[in-house]
């Protein structure tokens, strides 16, 4: 029965896309239009030949790790992508000559900026979610995932949207809404997946024999929750027509701003923060081997994060046609924010305590405590920048940037690379890494490609900041913006060097994972123990 709803679903998709590829109206729908019929065609004659055979989902664990698995490739290979283009990117505005004349108009900075910001974030950082929440929902629980295969459904889905919206970029496809670049359908697409995700994390929240629900499900069930929101109100937009990829917004002129900036900076409030948290509080204590240092102030933390960090937006918005009162309720939010982001860096470097030897052995430990490190000073400098006085400095300038990169680099990055090394040899059946001395090379490339990073973008944005206010004694402005440009240009070259020492980080976790998974001894895998 369900075989036969998916198949007539699969060929009226299949049939539907035909039609909608040979009515487009402009390029990036009608190559959207092909590469979702030969998807649906695909999975519609798969489906045909698997009719009625028996399909085990489970592991001998008695976990569903298979989707987990996945999503660990996927997150290491999308962080590559996603560090390439970067690092391209970096190296366009220092020689505008990349912006290569035969690959017009598709390679240009313009379009390849949002081509590198969703592959890290969406691709590299929501996989990275999307696998260890899995992972941690079924430990933490002591069941497995709930849905059946639901799950395989939430990784395919979710890395068919990342493809819709990379190839969207590339070819011209844009709402021009930042981090929320996909158009229309795309959105549409992404809410299904989504609210797959939520039913699935949710099925199992609710079928676990564990009575307490561990920290890390508050964080990740907030972070799944809240971007289901963002990403609604966000998106409201009219298609111009269903044939073709162009929609007009909802909202418009300063409300617009304030519904994009909400979304926004609550997208690094609960996708690369709250959710990443989730991951600090489940990898953290067991790579550690300690508990939680304060489960108290976890809760805490938690209950003041998500309740401060929805007012915070305004700040990407100072000085511009919003009000005064609202910009400086998001200065004072963003101020107080500080407090709740600290708790949550001093939980975990603290529960480390009486294990700091660690540090000096296990490399993962050191790249916990530098992502926690990078955390700690990125929710330092935010709040900081949310001073409207300070952000007259920064805004518009390369400081923003860097702080970005801090974060993301750092914070995001390193957890994860934590993450991938925790997880590989288990998913696989491996007593550890390939090689110890690889990881180790991966936290000094990328360590110091960040310092690089971070420390050229304070120089070039404070410089760029100050040379734009300066002005002579007749209150004159002393310096053009082209003066500005050819200034930045060794820092633009150091940034450049950053990012190609953290890509190379990242092909030697590849290259790592790539070994452990094909070689190495296969250990018996434990019998599901409840709420590890
Ligand atoms: C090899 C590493 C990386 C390099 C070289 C790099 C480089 C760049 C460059 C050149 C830009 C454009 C800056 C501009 O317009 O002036 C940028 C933007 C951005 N990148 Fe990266 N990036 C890297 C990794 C990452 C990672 C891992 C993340 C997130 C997890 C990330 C998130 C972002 C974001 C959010 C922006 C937009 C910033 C803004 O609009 O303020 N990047 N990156
Ligand atoms: C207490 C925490 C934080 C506060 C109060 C904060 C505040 C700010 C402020 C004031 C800006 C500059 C807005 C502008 O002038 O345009 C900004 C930009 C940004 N921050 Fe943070 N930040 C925090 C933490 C983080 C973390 C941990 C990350 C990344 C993991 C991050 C990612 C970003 C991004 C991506 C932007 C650039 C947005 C854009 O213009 O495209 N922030 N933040
Ligand atoms: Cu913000």
């Amino acid at each position: 029965m369900i075989d036969a709803v998916k198949l007539i679903t699969l060929g009226v998709i299949t049939l539907f896309c035909a039609i909608a590829a040979n009515w487009a109206l402009d390029l990036a729908y009608q190559v959207h239009a092909i590469i979702l019929m030969f998807t649906a065609g695909g999975l519609f004659l798969w489906t045909v030949r698997r009719v009625d055979e028996p399909r085990p989902v489970v592991d001998a664990n008695g976990y569903m790790d298979g989707p987990i698995r996945a999503g660990a490739i996927a997150t290491a290979g999308w962080g590559v992508v996603g560090f390439l283009a970067g690092t391209y990117i970096a190296f366009q505005l220092a020689f505008p000559a990349l912006n290569i004349e035969w690959a017009q108009p598709y390679a240009n900075f313009g379009r390849l900026r949002p081509l590198h910001t969703s592959a890290v974030i969406f691709a590299f950082g929501g996989n990275a979610l999307i696998m260890s929440s899995f992972y941690i929902v079924q430990r933490t629980s002591g069941v497995r995932l709930w849905g059946g295969n639901l799950a395989w459904f939430v990784f395919w889905g979710y890395n068919l949207f990342i493809v819709l919206a990379a190839t969207g970029y590339l070819l011209g496809s844009t709402q021009s809404k930042e981090y929320a670049e996909p158009e229309w359908y795309v959105d549409i697409w992404l809410t299904i997946v989504w609210v797959a995700f939520l039913v699935v994390y949710l099925g199992t929240i609710f079928t676990r024999r564990e009575k307490h629900i561990y920290v890390a499900n508050w964080f990740l069930l907030s972070f799944i929750v809240t971007v289901a929101m963002l990403h609604i109100v966000n998106n409201l937009s009219i298609p111009v027509s269903i044939w073709g990829s162009k929609s007009v917004q909802v909202f418009s002129g300063v409300q617009d701003a304030m519904t994009q900036w909400w979304y926004g900076h609550n997208a690094v409030g609960f996708f690369l923060t709250a959710g990443f948290l989730g991951m600090m509080y489940y990898f953290v204590p067991k790579q550690a081997g300690r508990p939680v240092y304060s489960y108290k102030l976890s809760i805490i933390h938690f209950w003041a994060l998500i309740f401060l960090y929805i007012w915070a937006g305004p700040h990407h918005l100072h000085y511009t046609a919003l009000p005064d009162w609202a910009s400086t309720l998001g200065m004072v939010f963003s101020i107080v924010l500080w407090m709740p982001s600290w708790g949550g860096m001093i939980n975990g470097l603290m529960t480390l305590q009486g294990g700091w030897d660690k540090l000096r052995t296990d490399p993962i430990i050191r790249m916990m405590v530098v992502s926690l490190g990078f955390y700690g000073m990125s929710t330092f400098e935010g709040p900081m920048m949310s001073i409207r006085a300070v952000n007259s400095l920064s805004h518009y300038t390369d400081w923003t940037i860097g702080h970005v990169h801090s974060g993301a680099l750092g914070w995001n990055g390193m957890i994860t690379f934590a993450a991938l090394y925790f997880l590989t040899p288990r998913l696989w059946g491996r007593t550890q890494m390939h090689s110890m001395a690889a990881i180790n090379w991966h936290f000094w490339l990328s360590t110091i490609g960040i310092v690089l990073y971070a420390a050229s973008m304070w120089v070039s944005g404070i410089m760029e900041g100050l040379m734009w206010r300066e002005v002579d004694d007749q209150g004159f402005l002393v310096n053009s913006f082209a003066d500005t440009v050819s200034a930045k240009f060794p820092m633009y070259v150091v940034r450049g060097l950053g990012g190609v020492l953290y890509l190379a980080g990242g092909l030697i976790m590849v290259w790592n994972m790539w070994m452990t998974i094909r070689g190495g001894r296969t250990v018996t895998a434990p019998v599901a123990t409840p709420a590890e």
